[in-house]
Parts: structure tokens; C-alpha cells; sequence
């Protein structure tokens, strides 16, 4: 367990919470502080993202893992990530789907039924990843005209929609799902009463996320990182499956348009204290690159300065 420092915050988005108002900069400044100390954090939202979402979602959820494989097959896409993928090499505690932008062009008629919800759930997803990079502009103090660097990080989202396996009978599965960073600008994650998810801290201990009833973590992706010229930190997470219940969980990853330049902000570089750490690169080549890869370190290999 971590200690006290180390234990991830889980901040409340709820009230009068208007952007501009003094609440919204006080609670700012917290995300700010909370994604460069932690890279994620807990978040409970009931004015985005509406009560019940969790569980409508997981029942849409359940519908479609139930279908038979050769069913799910049918769900392919050339995009990495973004096909129907079961028990592949790196992942076999799982099966999962990736879903791209809304409007979703379902390749399986059974997406069909569920479609409504999915797509209700992704487009308040991203609204609220938006807000939270507006909140991070806002932590920095930065000029508005850094508004469009952070639409062109949201302007696409993945969805992906994963059931972890019951371990064989009373064994723990360290990673179900391998450690890594994702290459998100934003993750916004939530899942079934089954908890699993765990992030490595920077004193390099694994912790426990225990993601509140109804509510949600944000986690920090590569491209936040290095947006912010590495203020802000990709969290490192896996997850580890015991007991006797399949795990669900579903994502939003917004990330920037395939073209998109990745450039820092020159207010956030300081010859002395804050260097330039990487040079401006382009989404697409850097998503590429990692495909090709699949290096742990990749955004340090292709854009560290
Ligand atoms: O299922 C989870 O909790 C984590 C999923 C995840 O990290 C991912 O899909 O990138
Ligand atoms: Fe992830």
C-alpha cells in the first residue's frame, strides 16, 4: 500500500461549478497539481456525466461480450486497436473492443441496439475530457489562444470496451493487462464493481485504484506529457485480476487528430529549470512509431529532446 502521499485523490466536480467562477480556478489549480504529482486521479461527476451511466453502459456491455465469437469477429477495422481482440499475446486475460469516433459506423448489427448508448456515453466523455484540459490551461495560467492546442487534443476519442476473465481457481493475474502509458492526450475510465486497475508512483510502487461507486479515473497519456514539456505525468498503470468476477471496464481516449503537431507551449520552457524536453512532432508518426514498437519509453525514444 502507499502511503498517505502517495495515494490518489479523488477530486468532486459538483455544484455551482461554472468555468471562469472562483470554485472552477481553486479546483484547477487541484487538477493541475494532482496530474503532475500523480498523473491521475478519481473523479466523481454527476453534472456531466449523468447517474446510472455507469450501469447502462455495463449492461450494454455484457450484451455484446455475450455474442458469440465469430459474431464479435466481425468487428475488424485496419486501425490498430479498433477491431474486436481476444486473448491476443500480450493481453490474455481479456477480450476488447475499439470503438472510433461518434458517429460510430457499426460493422455488427448487434452494435446496433447499443449504439444510443454508446454514443450518448463517449460524446459526455469527451465534453468532460475537454473541460478537464480547459481546467489544466487554467492550472498554468496560460493565454486563451492555448484553447485550440487542447481542441486538437480532444478532437478525436476512441472507445474501448474490455471483460477480463476469471484467473484460473484462486490465482492472482499480476497483469491482465501489461503496464503501460496510454497514447492518449486523456483517458477517462470507469468499470463494473470490479476493481483491478493499478498505478505505478514515481517511487515506483504499484497501488491500488479503488475508483468510487458512479464515479471515475482520469488518467494522463503521453501526449499531455508531452505537451506539457513533462510538468505533467503519463501514469503508468496495469491491471491485476483475482477472485471470482469478470472485470468490465470501458475508456474514452481523446486524442488529437492523426496530422496534429505536438508542440510545447514556449511559456512552459525555462532555459534553466524547465528545458525544452520535446521537439514538436506529429500525432499520426508518433502513434505510428509506437505501433511499430512497442516500446515502454516510446515518446522519450521518438520525441525526447
Ligand atoms: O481496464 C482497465 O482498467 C484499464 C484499461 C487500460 O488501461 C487501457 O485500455 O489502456
Ligand atoms: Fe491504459
Amino acid at each position: 500500500m502507499g502511503s498517505d502521499s502517495e495515494k490518489i485523490p479523488c477530486l468532486q466536480f459538483s455544484g455551482d461549478f461554472k468555468e471562469g467562477s472562483e470554485e472552477w480556478k481553486k479546483m484547477s489549480k487541484k487538477v493541475r497539481e494532482v496530474c503532475e504529482r500523480h498523473g491521475c486521479f478519481m473523479l466523481i461527476n454527476d453534472m456531466v456525466l449523468p447517474k446510472g451511466l455507469r450501469d447502462d453502459m455495463i449492461v450494454c456491455m455484457k450484451e455484446l461480450f455475450d455474442l458469440p465469437e465469430e459474431t464479435k469477429r466481425k468487428h475488424v477495422s485496419p486501425k490498430p486497436y479498433r477491431s474486436y481482440n481476444c486473448d491476443c499475446s500480450l493481453v490474455t486475460m481479456c477480450q476488447s473492443f475499439g470503438i472510433d469516433d461518434a458517429p460510430f459506423s457499426p460493422s455488427v448489427h448487434a452494435f446496433s441496439n447499443l449504439i444510443e448508448t454508446l454514443k450518448s456515453t463517449s460524446s459526455k466523455m469527451q465534453e468532460l475530457s475537454f473541460m478537464i484540459l480547459k481546467m489544466i490551461l487554467e492550472g498554468y495560467c496560460l493565454p486563451k489562444q492555448y484553447t485550440w492546442d487542447i481542441e486538437e487534443m480532444n478532437s478525436s476519442c476512441n472507445l474501448r470496451l474490455i471483460k477480463y476473465r476469471v484467473p484460473e481457481s484462486g490465482q492472482v493475474c499480476e497483469n491482465a493487462l501489461l503496464p503501460h502509458t496510454d497514447k492518449s492526450a486523456l483517458t477517462i475510465l470507469c468499470e463494473n464493481e470490479v476493481q483491478g486497475l493499478q498505478v505505478l508512483t514515481k517511487t515506483n510502487k504499484w497501488i491500488p485504484i479503488k475508483i468510487p461507486h458512479q464515479g471515475f479515473v482520469v488518467l494522463v497519456g503521453d501526449i499531455l506529457q508531452a505537451w506539457s514539456n513533462r510538468s505533467i505525468h503519463a501514469a503508468t498503470h496495469r491491471v491485476m485480476m483475482k477472485g471470482e468476477k469478470e472485470r468490465y471496464s470501458f475508456a474514452l481516449f481523446s486524442v488529437p487528430k492523426e496530422e496534429a503537431k505536438i508542440e510545447v507551449p514556449h511559456e512552459l520552457v525555462e532555459d534553466k529549470m524547465h528545458p525544452l524536453r520535446y521537439k514538436p512532432f506529429n500525432y499520426g508518426d508518433y502513434f505510428n512509431y509506437y505501433v511499430s514498437t512497442l516500446k515502454e519509453n516510446a515518446l522519450d525514444l521518438f520525441a525526447g529532446v
